[in-house]
């Protein structure tokens, strides 16, 4: 199984993909602000996976403030030292820490979250699981934990984090594909992959789970300009799951729908509001317009992490705005005019009376959405999912 992020020795490793698929390259990090920087370059990107690594940045912090002053109330490295493979800090990290207060490994937990809550602002992942690390570390100081317990539970929080995101998208998987007639020939956008989570993927686990089932027959990827997440991620994802699959550039979207080759369209979201209106990749909304039109279902597929109820509408949810050269440019070709004004957003909101249907770990929700979303925002979590989110995350809106 392709997993982007591992945590291996105090050392954060994440697959590098901006090579993908030319290369398989592997980037460590070691601080708070090598993981900070790894999202903002979207070495790791999608939704579920920048939340995964960036708990991991939080216990990052933890372990390293928890090791930094071992030496006689030296303060040890600098959080925002560049790593060289993080080995270092590895041995650093384990040999202890006497004189370490329980405080100071507390401002180092609140520095990262701080840190890393300002990388990325549309997916709310980042938030939900910034809140869950913060919250834990708070839990523990109350309790009075030394220094290299708080370190040690804040490493096993980020690998629940990551684990019960695996969980979450097995469960959407099997409630996605059931919703898909046989046959299927459906048609994604961005990657909502393994690559963008912690494993198998949300639309593209529902894609993965419909292929093994025998009921999918065909896979449309669009291309997903400007970063080609589309082209050079999922196509990378289905080719090595030997899923069949064609390539098209966005702009084609509408003529294989009107073509009357697309059963249902998959994609994964970065932020619910409330009302169910879902923030997801650049080109989302326009697919959804085209399936209305068509009469095509148009579903996206999310954890109850991604789902933020403190936003009314999603009028509220924060646009990422990218750089002109990702638009004018691309692997270091410029094709525009140096000047050319560029409008870069890196998301868009498709409203929720355009959606089909929003499939959950904790089921499938129909409209109207804000009633859905309250009643299944106050069950219970499944076992293995978390806990419920009641208040705002950090620093997320
Ligand atoms: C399961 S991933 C869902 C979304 O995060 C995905 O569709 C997407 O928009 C990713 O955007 P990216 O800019 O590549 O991080």
């Amino acid at each position: 199984m392709i997993q982007p992020v591992r945590y291996e020795g105090g050392v954060l490793h994440l697959l590098d993909q901006r090579r993908l698929p030319a290369e398989e390259r592997w980037v460590a990090c070691s601080s708070v602000e090598e993981v900070a920087r790894a999202i903002e370059a979207m070495v790791v990107r999608g939704a579920p996976a920048i939340g995964i690594a960036a708990a991991y940045g939080v216990a990052l912090a933890a372990v390293r403030a928890a090791a930094g002053a071992a030496s006689a109330g030296s303060d040890g490295p600098r959080a925002d030292e560049p790593g060289q493979d993080g080995r270092d800090r590895q041995g650093a990290a384990s040999s202890g820490d006497p004189g370490t207060t329980a405080g100071t490994v507390a401002e180092a937990v609140d520095a990262a979250v701080r840190r890393l809550a300002a990388t990325r602002p549309t997916a709310v992942n980042l938030h939900w699981a910034l809140r869950r690390m913060a919250d834990r570390s708070r839990e523990l100081a109350a309790r009075g934990a030394a220094p290299r317990a708080v370190a040690a539970a804040l490493e096993a929080e980020a690998r629940s984090i990551q684990e019960e995101d695996l969980a979450m998208c097995l469960r959407m998987a099997e409630h996605g594909a059931a919703l898909l007639p046989a046959g299927a020939r459906v048609l994604t956008h961005c990657n909502t992959g393994a690559l963008a989570t912690g494993g198998h993927g949300t639309a593209l686990g529902v894609i993965r789970t419909a292929w093994r089932q025998g009921r999918l027959r065909h896979v449309w990827v669009d291309e997903t300009r400007p970063l080609l997440q589309g082209a050079r991620l999922t196509a990378w994802e289905l080719e090595r799951e030997g899923i069949p699959h064609t390539l098209i550039v966005d702009g084609a979207a509408a003529a294989v729908m009107g073509a009357g080759q697309v059963d249902a369209v998959l994609v994964g979201a970065d932020r619910i509001a409330a009302n169910g209106d879902t923030a997801n990749k650049i080109g989302t909304y326009m697919l959804a317009v085209l399936a209305r039109h068509h009469g095509i279902p148009f579903y996206v597929v999310a954890p109850w992490s991604t789902v933020d109820p403190t936003l009314p509408s999603g009028d509220a949810i924060p646009i990422e705005q990218r750089g002109a050269d990702e638009v004018r440019a691309l692997g270091g070709v410029r094709w525009a005019p140096a000047g050319t004004a560029v409008y870069n957003p890196a998301f868009d909101v498709t409203p929720a009376a355009l959606i089909t249907a929003i499939v959950t770990d904790r089921g499938v929700l129909r409209p109207p959405y804000r009633e859905a979303i309250a009643e299944r925002a106050a069950a219970p979590a499944a076992e293995g999912t978390g806990p419920n989110r009641a208040a705002p995350p950090a620093g997320g809106s």
